[in-house]
This record gives structure tokens, C-alpha cells and sequence, in this order.
């Protein structure tokens, strides 16, 4: 064969295969591969979940033998969630919760509409894998005895005791009746005793209820709320965390700070005595973000989570005296998931040390303070479990969704556990690795974001005529969008989220969308995490000015100063406070944005401050209502003029349906081209796979009707 026509069937067969990979990469495809969450681990076992296509399972793993074992054997998208998997300490069982906790109307969230409603219940389930779960009781946040035969579990704000065999029998009994909600409760380590914090308003107080006489003695009752009760070694004395309670008229706001202070009490006397307190407001989001804000160590050293020297840090306290923390990992870094090893010596931990948009795991030496890295690379390794000398976490990559993997303590090789494969429909030969790239905003601040380009070789639009080379006459430059992640304390990374399904499946929808053509750039905002404290609580942000709306603006200017990106082709796309940014981006400037999907977006801070909840989280009182509404969406109103379309699911606990209502029905008066998907009975993040489905199915259609990126296959679809 002439040498040109080997050029030419080269070429073709390269543009077939990315034919054949764009052909392949579906919405569904690249949902469809297993996701692993809820990682924990006793002795030498490991269990966790695994939601694969919306149907949720339990599954365990030994050590060193890393034998694995299904342990349920759900098989439909039930919409039931699975959450606060617990090991016994002997390994035998595993409690874990099914279901969601009700609402202020008593009513659990019920996505299918089933008629018969839905509960909130604790199961147990053997890890032989030879039985059925069992239902323990309605309730959640089950704690095991150290003997790991009894279970004490919360329900209504009350405690109820459990005996675990084969069958719940006696039937679960409430332990004791007491005011306010009783929450953070364990087990004294002679399985006498229960501590737990009991929240009273403006207050709340930590007691114990003793087991044999039925009593409940409190500890340093004050006018503060003390939390996060933790046990002595020796049982003796109790470590807790103490916030000045509250005034009249106090908001609560997640975004906040305020002074806390370590205190321990002696359980014979109920005396307390103060050990440190933060130097100033750095109190609030290290003691409700991560799972464990305070531990007491076998090595008899007290560590808690603060942000107090300006990042999110473990620190150590010795429990005997006031004296000063020693912070373990001193750095210009966040500390997110952490596991202490049994005898107390190291404290494992993931963090974005030296690789600030991803996650590796590390150890330190809480006496030496030595800490050394554990995993490094591309990956985004997260939730360390050390079972035995045998180090298990979470692992994802830019091309992998969250899995499980291993390495041995003496050996730095790391082993993928679970998925064993990934399903023929996921499409991860054709995924896109994002960029890390900055860009400042208008006040200086650096901003992290991830970009996401169209696979080399993809047309930028439409087929090639016919013939071998795919050449186009199309633009040359391609419609863009900006993605905007909600909480706002998250943050997007250069690989699959481990945030749950919603922060993974936004992740997978953005490397769809690059498939399909789109320049996407996911924006790490400030309000977020992982760049300190002061990034995190920016000045004037969400409802006291929307600061964060330089950021935007900032990247729209980078995106539109790209040689791929059409400037005039602007998209936004985000959920919650990132379905605020979007319609914030299209009420202030529709000249610049050319339409937007709103996932159940915040639109009116000042209605949030005075309907939703005291405050609407974010401590919006009389005195921000003003400034509230002037950060909002709905102050714009008038400017408003590009498309959006609005999902919202009608039984959501997190953001009001009523915002979506509200602003659809204005901007229909205003003849907005509005489209919206609404998806009855279901909650914030969709609990159903079929939702999501439906969701980025709307999504990709609406996105291609107001910003065509003509396929390359296949017809355009229709709104
Ligand atoms: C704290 C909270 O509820 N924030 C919402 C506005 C939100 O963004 N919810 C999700 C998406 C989250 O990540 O918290």
C-alpha cells in the first residue's frame, strides 16, 4: 500500500477510536462505576459502602489477607440512603443506618413516593456475609459497648439500648428520659457508664447516665454549650469542648467563628477545670466539619481540630493543665479525615500538604511530632483506616471515582482493593485530565480551579465533511462554562470528589461536558477550603455582600481570554451555593453569561435569614436583611434576560423548593425563558440515581439548545 494511504488509514483510525470514545461516553457511562464512602475499621477488618447506579451495599475486607466480602445484598435504586456504618469492636457486626432523619414535620424523606412512606432505622448485619440484616429500632447514630453486644442509638433526641445476637431480643428500650436532644454519646471503657451531651437551646450540658442505679450525674454545668464529650483511658475524667452559650437574639452561622475552650471534669466530683482556650473567634467549623473534633489518646494526650494559627490543623494538650497546644503539622495546609493508631502513637491523616487540589495521607508522631507522607502522586486518597500494620483509605483518581486501596505499613506499595474492574460502560479510556490553573480576582485574591479541555481532536464543531481528515469549517473556538460547587466550605479537586455521590457526580457531569465539546472550568470560590481560614471566611461574602462574586467575574475573564473559548459563549452550572452564584451570574450579568442551570439554588438571603431556619444558617438577622438582599440573585431581577433552567426536588431540607417557586415565577413575568425540572419528594441531593440521570439529561439538553456544541455524533437533541 502506498505510504499516504497508511497515513491516512492512521489517521482515520485515530479519529474512528475518539469517534468510538465520544460514542461510548454517555451521562449514564460515566455514572455508572461503583463509588466507595463510609470507610471505617476495628481490629483487622474494614467495611464500607458502595452505591453503584443508586443501589447501596455493605461491604468488608481482612487484613493482610485483603479477603473481601459482600455483606448486603441490596439490588434496586431504592433512594434509601446507607450511612453510619460502625464496626463492633469484636468484628462481628456492623450497625449501620438506613434511611434519612425527619424533617420538623416528623416526615423522612420518601423519594420514590412510596405510599407506605419511609423511615430512618438502625440495622445490624453479620460480617460473616451468611445473614440477612437486621432491624434494630427506628433511630440513628448507633455507638457499640466495648464487649460489642449492646448498642445504644439515638431516636427523637432520646437513647434507646439494644442487646445484639442473632435476634434483637429483648426488644430495644429507651435508657432514660431527659430534656433537651441527647447527642455524642459513648460508652465509658468499662461499659458502665454512658456519656453524652444533652442540647438545651440556648445551652447544653454533659452528663452520664450510670447503667446499674439509673442515675445521670452532670459534669461543670455552666451557661456555656459544652460538646464533643470524649472518655479518659481510664475512665476517671471527661475532656469536652466548651462555647459560650447563647445571647438573645444570637444566630447561628455556619460561616462564623467563636471562641472555644478545652475543658476536662473529673467523673467522681462533676469538677471541671479549664486546659486552653482559642485565642480568638476560631471556634465553629473545625469542631462541626471534621468526625472527630477532640480524642483522648491511649498515650494520655488530648487532640482537637482548630484553625486558630489560620489553617485547619490537629493540635495536642496535655489533659493534667492549662498549657499550650502543640500544633502536630505546622504548614500553610488543611487536615480533613483523620484515624489514630490503636495504641495512641500516630495520628494518620489526609491533607492537601505540598499538592494544594488534591488529598494524600500522612502520619505524624503525636510525641515526636515527626510526620512522614504515606501516599503521593495523581490520586486523591482520603479517609485513612490503619487496621493492623495494614494502612486502608479511600482512592480516586482523575480517571477513577472513589475506590478502595491499601498499603502495608513496611511497604510503600499501594494496592487497589476495591473496584476489582471497571464496568465496560464507564468510559475511562476517553476522560479528560483537568488543568490546576489560578487567576486573580479584582481585590488580588489567587483563585484555584480545575480546567477541563475537550479531548485533542474532537472537532470543535459538527462532523467533518466527508472525507478521511476531520477537518471543519465550524468556529474555531468553543462555548464554555463555569462551575460553581456549593457549601460553600468544599472544594473541587483535580480528580473524582470524595464529598458522596453529589460532589462526585458533579465532577463526572464535568468531564461529560467536556466530552461533548465544552471548555469547562470548575472554581474554587473563596468561602472554601483548603486555602485557610481567611480564605474560607472572606470578608463580605454570601448574604453580607457576595464577595465572591469578583470570583466569578475573574473567571469568566480568564475563560474568555482562552484561545479555545468563544468569549461570547458563556455557561454557568452549579448546585445550592453554587446554583447562587449561577443565577447571581445571570441577574448581574446576562451581557456576559448566555445561560445557566440553577440546581437548587439559594436566590433570596434576606427571605432564608427571616423563613427558613433562625437566621437561614448564616446569621442573617434584622440588621443584614438589607445587605442580604442586595448580595442576592433577586435583587437583579430587572437585568436578568438569559435562559436558565431551575431543578429543584420538593421535599429539600437545605435550600427551600419555595426559592425556586419564588424566582421561576418572577422571571416568567418578565418573559425570562425559564425551563425547569422538578423532581417530586425529592430531597437536596438527590437520593435517587435515576434523578441524576434525569437531572443531567435536562441539563445536557438545555445546554445544547442555548449553547450548541453540535455532536460530533448523533443529532442535537431537542429541548
Ligand atoms: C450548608 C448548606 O446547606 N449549604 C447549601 C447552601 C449547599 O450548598 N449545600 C450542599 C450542596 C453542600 O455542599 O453543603
Amino acid at each position: 500500500m502506498h505510504p499516504t494511504c497508511y497515513l491516512t488509514l492512521l489517521l482515520w483510525l485515530t479519529f474512528d477510536s475518539l469517534v468510538a470514545q465520544h460514542q461510548l461516553f454517555t451521562i449514564d457511562g460515566v455514572l455508572s462505576a461503583p463509588y466507595s464512602s463510609n470507610l471505617t475499621g476495628v481490629g483487622d477488618r474494614v467495611v464500607w459502602l458502595v452505591t453503584e447506579r443508586g443501589v447501596r451495599n455493605i461491604w468488608t475486607a481482612t487484613f493482610p489477607d485483603a479477603k473481601l466480602r459482600q455483606l448486603t445484598q441490596q439490588r434496586t435504586d431504592d433512594g434509601q440512603d446507607l450511612n453510619d456504618l460502625t464496626l463492633s469492636p469484636d468484628g462481628r457486626w456492623v450497625a449501620y443506618v438506613r434511611g434519612t432523619g425527619k424533617n420538623k414535620e416528623g416526615v423522612s424523606p420518601n423519594p420514590t413516593s412510596s405510599p407506605t412512606s419511609a423511615e430512618q432505622a438502625v440495622y445490624v448485619v453479620s460480617t460473616t456475609g451468611t445473614a440477612e440484616p437486621i432491624r434494630v429500632g427506628v433511630g440513628s447514630h448507633p455507638v457499640w459497648s466495648p464487649e460489642g453486644k449492646r448498642l445504644v442509638y439515638g431516636n427523637g433526641g432520646q437513647l434507646y439500648l439494644a442487646t445484639i445476637s442473632d435476634k434483637i431480643h429483648p426488644a430495644p428500650t429507651r435508657l432514660f428520659t431527659a430534656r433537651g436532644s441527647q447527642a455524642d454519646y459513648s460508652f465509658s471503657p468499662d461499659g458502665r457508664r454512658i456519656l453524652f451531651a444533652s442540647y438545651r437551646g440556648y445551652h447544653s450540658l454533659i452528663g452520664i447516665y450510670l447503667l446499674d442505679n439509673q442515675q445521670i450525674n452532670w459534669l461543670a454545668a455552666g451557661v456555656d454549650r459544652d460538646q464533643f464529650p470524649v472518655w479518659s483511658p481510664d475512665g476517671r475524667q471527661v475532656a469536652f469542648e466548651r462555647v459560650p452559650g447563647s445571647r438573645h437574639g444570637e444566630l447561628e452561622n455556619i460561616q462564623g467563628g467563636r471562641p472555644f475552650a478545652i475543658w476536662v471534669a473529673d467523673v467522681a466530683t462533676g469538677q471541671g477545670r479549664e486546659i486552653w482556650h482559642s485565642p480568638g473567634d476560631d471556634g465553629g467549623f473545625a469542631q462541626y466539619y471534621p468526625t472527630a473534633p477532640l480524642r483522648w489518646t491511649r498515650q494520655n494526650q488530648l487532640l482537637f481540630f482548630s484553625e486558630h494559627d489560620g489553617w485547619m490543623h490537629v493540635y495536642k494538650v496535655a489533659p493534667t493543665r492549662a498549657n499550650t497546644p502543640v500544633d502536630l503539622m505546622p504548614g500553610a495546609f488543611e487536615v480533613e479525615e483523620t484515624c489514630l493508631s490503636a495504641d495512641g502513637r500516630y495520628l494518620y491523616y489526609a491533607s492537601n500538604e505540598a499538592d494544594t487540589d488534591r488529598r494524600h495521607l500522612w502520619r505524624v508522631n503525636v510525641e515526636t511530632a515527626h510526620r512522614e507522607q504515606l501516599t503521593s502522586g495523581k490520586g486523591i486518597d482520603t479517609d485513612p483506616v490503619v487496621v493492623g500494620q495494614t494502612l486502608v483509605y479511600r482512592d480516586a483518581a482523575w480517571n477513577e471515582p472513589t475506590g478502595i486501596a491499601w498499603r502495608s505499613m513496611t511497604n510503600p506499595k499501594t494496592t487497589a482493593l476495591f473496584p476489582a474492574k471497571w464496568p465496560n460502560t464507564f468510559p475511562k479510556a476517553a476522560l479528560t485530565e483537568p488543568q490546576a490553573i489560578t487567576f486573580a480576582a479584582a481585590d488580588g485574591l489567587v483563585v484555584h480551579g480545575q480546567l477541563f479541555l475537550p479531548p485533542a481532536g474532537l472537532p470543535p464543531a459538527g462532523l467533518p465533511p466527508a472525507g478521511l481528515l476531520p477537518t471543519t469549517t465550524a468556529p474555531k473556538q468553543r462555548p464554555a462554562l463555569l462551575f460553581f460547587h456549593g457549601g460553600p466550605m468544599r472544594q473541587m479537586l483535580l480528580g473524582w470528589h470524595y464529598r458522596g455521590i453529589y460532589y462526585a457526580n458533579a465532577y463526572a457531569m464535568n468531564q461529560y461536558l467536556a466530552q461533548q465539546g465544552y471548555v469547562v472550568l470548575a472554581v474554587n470560590y473563596r468561602a472554601g477550603i483548603g486555602y485557610g481560614r481567611a480564605f474560607r471566611r472572606a470578608d463580605k461574602q454570601g448574604p453580607r455582600g457576595a464577595s465572591e462574586y469578583q470570583d466569578v467575574l475573574a473567571a469568566a475573564t480568564f475563560l474568555q481570554n482562552h484561545p479555545a473559548v468563544d468569549p461570547k459563549r458563556l455557561g454557568l452550572w452549579g448546585g445550592s451555593y453554587g446554583g447562587y452564584l449561577t443565577a447571581l451570574g445571570l441577574a448581574r450579568n446576562s451581557d456576559l453569561f448566555a445561560c445557566g442551570v440553577d440546581l437548587h439554588g439559594v436566590h433570596d438571603w434576606s427571605w432564608r435569614g427571616n423563613m427558613f431556619s433562625p437566621g437561614g444558617d448564616w446569621g442573617i438577622g434584622e440588621a443584614e436583611t438589607k445587605e442580604a438582599l442586595a448580595s442576592s440573585p433577586n435583587a437583579d431581577l430587572s437585568r436578568w434576560r438569559s435562559p436558565c433552567l431551575f431543578i429543584h426536588g420538593d421535599d429539600d431540607r437545605n435550600v427551600a423548593f419555595a426559592e425556586t417557586v419564588d424566582l421561576v415565577q418572577k422571571l416568567r413575568s418578565q418573559h425570562v425563558p425559564t425551563d425547569v425540572l422538578i423532581l417530586p419528594d425529592e430531597v437536596h441531593g438527590f437520593l435517587l440515581h435515576k434523578s441524576w440521570l434525569a437531572v443531567y439529561g435536562a441539563m445536557d439538553r438545555f445546554l445544547q439548545y442555548y449553547l450548541p456544541v453540535p455532536r460530533s455524533l448523533g443529532t442535537t437533541p431537542k429541548k
